[in-house]
């Protein structure tokens, strides 16, 4: 019998081409979509490409009769938010309106198991409390107003077309495939791990903290971070619970457990047994002091269980991944 096949869009993306690799040892037929404005080719090796845009209908729509995938699961996305307030159109147009052609595409294609990539920004400035499914929603910038409103819109369209979905909402990812394949490569990158492996490896001066002067234990912001192939282990897991017959489901995923920037700095120079050059720097704008994901249904629901969250764990793959190169194309 022929594999079965589930649409990844963003397959060319960090955690995506991860979904990708996850699905194929599962067994299915992973088909990356990607339009490679922030995705990379070299990262679509664990099954087909087809490249395209979410805007683009007619695409959707090739794309869903020649591969008659079974789930669709959605990473394409824009996800920066200082560009998200400079420009709220393009996220609008980038993650609202091409999720609303996929989603469309999809029920008209008969595929309705959906699994959706969100995020803890759509809760907005919660500093300090344990964020879960049931925080109040209150996103202060475009990238979470965009995420929360396809959440919305995933809702109406399970009323109406009887489209299944789960929503998994989560903030820093790290790590890297520990075999090495695949791992994180953005341009710009703006994300701490990298940022500090480039400058222990001299790819840049020196890792700025932005900002030493919040109330916390060292002064400077605690994130939850968790390792990227947990985060599509919990994919995978919300993937076969629909398709078990059960839907509409939101799961935050988090380790609960935060670490300072400073605390990853001194656990990347531990786990490269290097140096790192830091500057202290300014607050950067809209940076909450601390954000913690609990996931205590995403445990109990799906049983997720999150082994490799393990800070020095993550940098080490990270690092592993980091000196082999970044994609070129
Ligand atoms: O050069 C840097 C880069 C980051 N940081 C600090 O490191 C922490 C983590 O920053 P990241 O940019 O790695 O991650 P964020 O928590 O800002 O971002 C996360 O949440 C965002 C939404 O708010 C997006 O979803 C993003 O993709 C996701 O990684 C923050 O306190 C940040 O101020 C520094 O000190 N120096």
């Amino acid at each position: 019998m022929a594999e079965e096949t589930v649409l990844v869009t963003g397959g060319g993306g960090y955690i995506g081409s991860h979904c990708c690799k996850a699905l194929r040892r599962a067994g299915y037929t992973p088909v990356a979509f990607d339009n490679f404005v922030t995705g990379w080719r070299e990262a679509v090796r664990f099954g087909p490409l087809e490249e395209g845009d979410l805007s683009d209908r007619a695409r959707l729509d090739e794309v869903f009769a020649r591969w008659k995938p079974v789930a669709v699961m959605h990473f394409a996305a824009l996800s920066q938010v200082g560009e998200s307030i400079r420009d709220p159109g393009r996220y609008w147009r980038g993650n609202v309106s091409a999720t609303l052609n996929l989603i469309e595409a999809a029920t008209a294609a008969g595929c309705l198991d959906f699994v959706f990539s969100s995020t803890c920004a759509t809760y907005g400035e919660q500093d300090g409390v344990v964020l879960d499914e049931d925080t109040m929603q209150a996103p202060i910038n475009a990238y979470g107003a965009s995420k929360r409103a396809i959440e919305d819109m995933l809702r109406d369209f399970s009323i109406s077309a009887c489209l299944r979905h789960t929503i998994f909402r989560y903030f820093n990812v790290a790590g890297a495939d520990p075999d090495g394949e695949i791992g994180e490569c953005h341009v710009p990158e703006t994300h701490l791990i990298p940022l500090v492996l480039d400058a222990i490896s001299g790819r840049r001066d020196a890792i700025t903290i932005f900002g030493t002067d919040y109330k916390t234990p060292d002064g400077t912001c605690i994130r939850d971070y968790v390792h990227v192939c947990d985060l599509v282990d919990a994919h995978l897991a919300g993937l076969e619970w629909l398709r078990q017959g059960n839907s509409n489901r939101v799961f935050c995923l988090g380790t609960g457990q935060g670490f300072s920037v400073r605390e990853v700095i001194e656990a990347a120079s531990r786990v490269t047994g290097q140096p790192v050059p830091v500057l202290e720097g300014a607050r950067r704008e809209g940076d909450a002091t601390q954000l913690v994901c609990g996931s205590t249904r995403a445990r109990t629901e799906l049983g997720w269980d999150p082994q490799r969250s393990v800070l020095e764990d993550m940098i080490s793959d990270a690092w592993r991944w980091h000196q082999r190169g970044a994609y070129k194309n």
